[in-house]
């Protein structure tokens, strides 16, 4: 079976030449089914779009550490690397960059989740992902946890 065979088309969808960024995200389950989503705060690309908590990897981290590091930096609680669990990906062309992201689920954690970075926090059922606006890597990822998490 060739590509086109199965439903490519040859479409070329990223640039030549586009840096990947290598972004690492969870979805924060809680006892109910629902999952933590953070806006985007004013000043930073993509403001006011709701995403997964997390951010870019550093040189010299595993994704599993950047997220132990930025859920401590931006939302005040201690999660162990034992607690995530490898979910899904996105792997998306912006404009300027590609966008690599792991998307962790993690069900557990020390301290009650805020936003110290003065970002907006809410709690969302999959199923009313759709009506927020995220960005473009993420819309995969809402019919996945959609699936898993009902
Ligand atoms: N944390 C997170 N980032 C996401 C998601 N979806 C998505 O496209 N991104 C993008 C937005 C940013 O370009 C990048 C994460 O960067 P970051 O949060 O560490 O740093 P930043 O806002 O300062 O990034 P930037 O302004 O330089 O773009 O990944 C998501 O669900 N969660």
């Amino acid at each position: 079976m060739d590509a086109e065979d199965m439903g490519c088309y040859g479409l070329q969808v990223t640039k030549p030449g586009l840096r990947t960024v290598f972004v690492s995200a969870v979805a924060m389950v809680d006892a109910d089914g629902r999952v933590l989503m953070a806006e985007r705060p004013e000043g930073k690309s993509m403001a006011g779009l709701w995403e997964f908590p997390g951010g870019k990897v550093e040189a010299g981290e595993t994704p599993e550490v950047t997220l132990v590091r930025e859920l401590h930096e931006e939302l005040g609680i201690d999660i162990t690397e034992s607690c995530l669990a490898p979910f899904t990906f996105a792997s998306h062309s912006y404009e300027d960059f590609h966008l690599f992201m792991p998307l962790y689920l993690c069900r557990v954690w020390k301290g009650e989740p805020h936003g110290k970075e003065g970002q907006k926090l809410k709690w969302v059922y999959p199923h009313k992902m759709v009506d927020l606006r995220m960005p473009g890597a993420d819309v995969p990822l809402i019919a996945m946890l959609r699936d898993f998490l009902g």
